[in-house]
């Protein structure tokens, strides 16, 4: 079973402004960089779980899902060569790369890498937020936050994601023509989403959380003061009960930076259908219409 979303990469030409921008705006840390100019930015005492790659192209690079043993690695592993799938074993290197035990990596059918790993390496006590924070980020068994994709339909990335991968359903929201399914692994209300969109799949966004909502408000301040695109407004979503905006980063992906989320107590939750996405909030700027909506993949032959 997938246990959180333990990290996840992007590569883009925007890579070296985030040596400013994640720590300033975000109230990252910087880890590290790798010998090609990547930055890998910390939220907690995890070694690291955002890295930004430097690339042509702003793009999804992979996905990185933690599972607590390699046997149940070997046990999803499986599964998904079951369902049709290629794995790929990472090997020593890769893994030392991603400061994890080990780990395993797939190609969705959407064209989405995601890695599977278990063992990632953790510092306590080592985190610094890079500009004051209230409360840093709200991380533990929760994982990092929350990643949506855009899959061209629903009832082919539903059976995977849940049968295959075993996220289990939340809650939908159908506000046409937004389609949605929300998933959870842990207490986080979705680790995943997924959004229905005809002949288009690619990433949309991620989203991290933070324990005091005073640094929900600082962040909006501070991408006001430079000029870093708000997409959507402060708003309160129906589902997770997530205050949170969006704003869009130097890597070309919606970032929604959020503060309390509710929690989900698997043995007593009971997915409910909403017909809105927010209580309150969460307005479309001009550049949720001038930007990009989402890192889109390229169309692949599929046998
Ligand atoms: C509706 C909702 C609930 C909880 C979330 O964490 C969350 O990101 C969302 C989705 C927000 C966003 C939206 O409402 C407008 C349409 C969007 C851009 C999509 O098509 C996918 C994400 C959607
Ligand atoms: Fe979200």
């Amino acid at each position: 079973m997938i246990q959180s979303l333990s990290y996840i990469g992007f590569s883009s030409p925007g890579y070296a402004e985030w040596l400013t921008f994640g720590p300033e705006v975000l109230g990252m840390q910087i880890a590290g960089r790798g010998d090609d100019g990547t930055v890998r930015l910390r939220v907690d005492d995890a070694d690291h779980r955002l890295v930004i790659h430097p690339g042509a192209e702003h793009a999804l690079a992979y996905l990185g899902w933690g599972v607590r043993t390699p046997a149940e690695l070997a046990a999803l592993t499986a599964r998904i060569e079951e369902y049709g799938l290629t794995v790929h074993e990472g090997g020593p290197e890769l893994a030392a790369e991603r400061r994890v035990a080990g780990l395993s990596w797939f190609e969705d059918p959407w064209g989405n890498r995601h890695e599977i790993s278990w063992g990632q390496f953790r510092h306590p006590g080592s985190f610094r937020p890079g500009r004051p924070m209230g409360g840093g980020f709200v991380t533990g068994e929760q994982g990092l936050g929350h990643a949506v994709l855009v899959v061209p339909d629903m009832g082919e990335a539903n059976d995977f994601f849940t049968r295959i991968l075993g996220f289990r359903l939340s809650d939908r929201i159908i506000d046409p023509p937004l389609n949605a399914q929300f998933y959870h692994v842990n207490g986080r209300h979705h680790s995943l989403a997924i959004a229905e969109v005809p002949g288009a799949a690619g990433f949309q966004h991620l989203m991290v959380e933070v324990a005091s909502l005073d640094d929900v408000g600082i962040a909006y301040d501070l991408c006001e003061e430079r000029d870093v695109p708000i997409v959507l407004t402060i708003g309160r979503h129906v589902n997770d009960l997530m205050t949170s905006f969006y704003l869009y980063t130097p890597a070309g992906f919606h970032l929604e930076y959020g503060h309390g989320g509710v929690v989900v107590d698997d043995a007593l939750w009971e997915p409910a259908t909403y017909t809105s996405t927010k209580i309150w909030g969460h307005r479309g700027t001009r550049y949720r219409d001038e930007l990009p909506f989402a890192l889109f993949n390229e169309p692949k032959e599929r046998g």
